[in-house]
């Protein structure tokens, strides 16, 4: 089939990738030629692990190519909308690229075949309403005729994108169109239970947990808009209790990794997204949290719960300066070093970290900060011009003069750090590990006082 994927982004580029690797002839259309440039040469206009190497395997195929044009939108089956829907002040979505990308597809839509528009971007509840009605304005179309508006959430995971587009739980996929629900189950029907890829096995990941049968699941299209922002805060609500428990473990004295273990082990629960952090943060649980409280309080059903997890969050980052300033007594001119400024490990995105709000609590008490992240120094400094921070070429070098060594994302080069040598250059050696990464190293031996979140003292 031919596909067009509006937007060059974290989603875009992954899903417009693995289209073409599925057979179908896919362009990504952006509006910044700089990424339409990296396409067209082979690469990823973004860090995801494995994303270079599959684009340019499929730019060779001649199965994928991209534009700032949106003249494939003429002989498209299906065009996907996966443009940033950021959060404006008062939290709701800011829908501005998705309107203009509804109507220019509108100015550019075939009057003579149907085309299906695919909602990928995670939008309020009746947007996908908002896009035909654009479309419709836009082409002189009516909606249902010679064309459709569906949802289809996207729930891929940065840094292991790859496995969740090729290795999904579930499609899930909102339209009351037969003709769409058809057209998208062929479109879906080649990455569907697939468990490898032939010719293209080394550029498509081996998935690395057992897989379950993935579920295509159909609905109406308000129902799919609500599903992603419910899993998302879902997601989040999780984490915080986690964190909160973690709080209360340090408090008993007991160790919430093995109290997270035992508790995951419950089907009903199950042990993924228990993992103690500084706080969730990132670039989507932030703004679809605060989209979907904003739609609760609108409707007069505030999600209490919800807004307890943001509230929760919120003093997890205050909790993680508040312990350093408690070990060190003050942070008035002590030096602190930060490892990891992106919201996880195995992504560049710094959008919403929780490394701003940590920082800029260690600065607003009088510390002074250096920082390192492999991947996300370039962004998080773009996005954050205000805060002053020396950036590092290392991970060792944040150790250099520092009063404690801060880790906020856990990266695997993280794990290969020279204590020994960081020590050397610490003016107090302590460590707080804020994922419980590194608790296995013998930190006493080392001469370096380590704390984690919530598992008491590490011998
Ligand atoms: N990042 C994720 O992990 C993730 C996962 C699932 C869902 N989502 C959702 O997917 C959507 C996209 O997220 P993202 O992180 O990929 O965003 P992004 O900012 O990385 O990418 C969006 C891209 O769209 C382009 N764009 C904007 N308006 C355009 C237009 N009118 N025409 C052509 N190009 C246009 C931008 O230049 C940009 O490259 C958001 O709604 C997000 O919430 C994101
Ligand atoms: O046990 C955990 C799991 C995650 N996190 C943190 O939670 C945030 C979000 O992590 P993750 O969900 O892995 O990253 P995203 O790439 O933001 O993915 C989420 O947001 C995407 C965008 O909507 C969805 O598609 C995904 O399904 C959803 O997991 C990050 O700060 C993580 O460090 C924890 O603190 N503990």
């Amino acid at each position: 089939m031919k596909v067009a994927v509006i937007g060059a982004g974290y989603v875009g580029s992954v899903t417009g990738a693995a289209f073409a690797a599925s057979g179908h002839h896919v362009t990504v259309i952006d509006s910044d030629k700089r990424k339409v440039d990296r396409i067209n040469s082979g690469r990823s206009p973004i860090y995801e692990p494995g994303l270079d190497a599959l684009i340019d395997a499929m730019v060779r195929r001649r199965l994928l190519s991209a534009s700032d044009r949106y003249d494939s939108i003429r002989d498209a089956d299906v065009a996907f909308i996966a443009v940033g829907t950021p959060s404006r002040p008062d939290g709701t979505a800011d829908l501005a690229y998705v309107r203009s990308a509804a109507d220019a597809i509108g100015d550019a839509i075939n009057r003579d075949r149907f085309t299906v528009i695919v909602d990928k971007s995670t939008v309020p509840v009746g947007t996908a309403a908002l896009v035909a009605s654009r479309i419709e304005e836009r082409s002189g179309l009516k909606h249902g005729e010679m064309f459709a508006v569906a949802s289809n959430p996207e729930f891929l995971r940065e840094g292991y994108a790859l496995e969740d587009v090729f290795y999904p739980d579930r499609i899930v996929i909102g339209t009351g169109n037969a003709k769409a629900r058809r057209m998208l189950r062929k479109l879906y029907a080649p990455l569907l239970g697939r468990r490898t890829y032939g010719a293209l096995a080394d550029v498509v990941p081996q998935p690395s947990r057992p897989l379950a049968e993935p579920v295509y699941f159909e609905t109406d299209e308000k129902s799919a808009e609500m599903i992603k922002y419910v899993s998302n805060a879902f997601l989040a609500v999780k984490i915080s209790y986690i964190n909160e428990v973690a709080k209360l473990c340090e408090a008993l004295g007991t160790d919430v990794n093995d109290v997270a273990a035992g508790v995951g082990l419950d089907s009903r629960i199950g042990a993924k997204f228990l993992q103690v952090s500084s706080g969730w943060s990132g670039s989507c649980f932030p703004k679809d949290t605060a989209e979907l409280l904003s739609a609760s309080r609108k409707y007069g059903n505030e999600l209490t719960i919800v807004q307890a997890a943001v509230d929760s969050n919120r003093s997890m980052h205050d909790y993680c300066v508040e312990k350093v300033r408690r070990r060190l007594k003050t942070l008035i001119g002590k030096r602190i070093g930060v490892l990891g400024l992106t919201f996880k490990p195995n992504t560049d995105d710094a959008r919403q970290t929780q490394a701003s709000a940590i920082i800029s609590g260690l600065l607003d008490l009088g510390a002074s900060v250096s920082a390192h992240d492999p991947q996300g120094m370039a962004m998080f400094q773009t996005l954050n011009p205000d805060l002053e921070v020396r950036y590092c070429s290392s991970g060792e070098e944040t150790a250099e003069g520092a009063d404690g060594v801060l880790l906020l994302t856990h990266w695997d080069e993280y794990a290969r750090l020279d204590w020994v040598a960081m020590r050397r250059r610490m003016r107090t050696p302590y460590v707080l590990d804020t994922r419980n990464f590194l608790r296995k190293a013998p930190w006493k031996k080392r001469g370096i006082e380590y704390e984690g979140i919530g598992i008491g003292a590490v011998r």
